[in-house]
């Protein structure tokens, strides 16, 4: 059973994202790809709450105007740092973000790797079905090596999300 923390943390990233909407022609609500990612995890096998908790607020401080301070205020350090493992610093060029995502997968902990899986794989998942407004064909072609990069440093961590990834990854002969 889902626990009170856990609804506090959607009903809490439901309300930070409830402005925004994914890149997808049918504009799917943001929330939409936390609850994805969160149940990826389940369905893998992982009971961790801190782990889901963290799942479901792991754009929230990257995305929103929501500081890492008010995560741990509300929802603890163990969930903060986690959260923290798996946002991107906006502050950098992008290109800079994307390289550091590669480098910086190796040397996450195992607990904030399973999160990642789960982000890459919903939105590979995502990108199979369609590509997002605004997006070149080179660009989604793009995200695909680029993920399989980063996944690449990731290995190791669940054997459930890594065939899934691996099993996309073949489907466009990228191996
Ligand atoms: N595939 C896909 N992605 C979408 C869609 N709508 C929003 N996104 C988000 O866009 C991000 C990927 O787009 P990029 O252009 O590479 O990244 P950027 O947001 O940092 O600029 C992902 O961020 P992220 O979750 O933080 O992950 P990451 O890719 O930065 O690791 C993803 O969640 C969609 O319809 N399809
Ligand atoms: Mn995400």
């Amino acid at each position: 059973m889902a626990s009170v923390d856990f609804m506090k943390a959607l009903q809490f990233a439901a309300y930070k994202h409830s402005k925004q909407r994914r890149k997808d022609p049918d504009s799917t609500p943001y929330v939409n790809h936390l609850i994805n990612v969160a149940t990826i995890l389940a369905e893998a096998g992982i009971k961790d709450e801190g782990v889901l908790i963290a799942a479901i607020l792991h754009d929230v401080v990257e995305d929103t105007d929501t500081t890492i301070q008010e995560v741990e205020q509300l929802f603890g350090t163990d969930v903060s740092s986690l959260v923290l493992e798996v946002t991107d610093d906006k502050s950098l060029e992008k290109s800079e973000r994307k390289r550091l995502q590669i480098v910086n997968a190796r040397n996450t902990t195992k607990r904030a790797k399973l999160i990642k899986l789960a982000d890459k794989l919903d939105n590979l998942r995502d990108l199979r079905k369609t590509t997002p407004c605004g997006w070149t064909e080179e660009r989604r072609d793009q995200y695909f090596e680029w993920a399989k990069l980063v996944v690449d440093n990731l290995r190791g961590t669940n054997a459930i999300m890594e065939e899934k990834l691996d099993q996309i990854f073949a489907e466009r002969s990228l191996v």
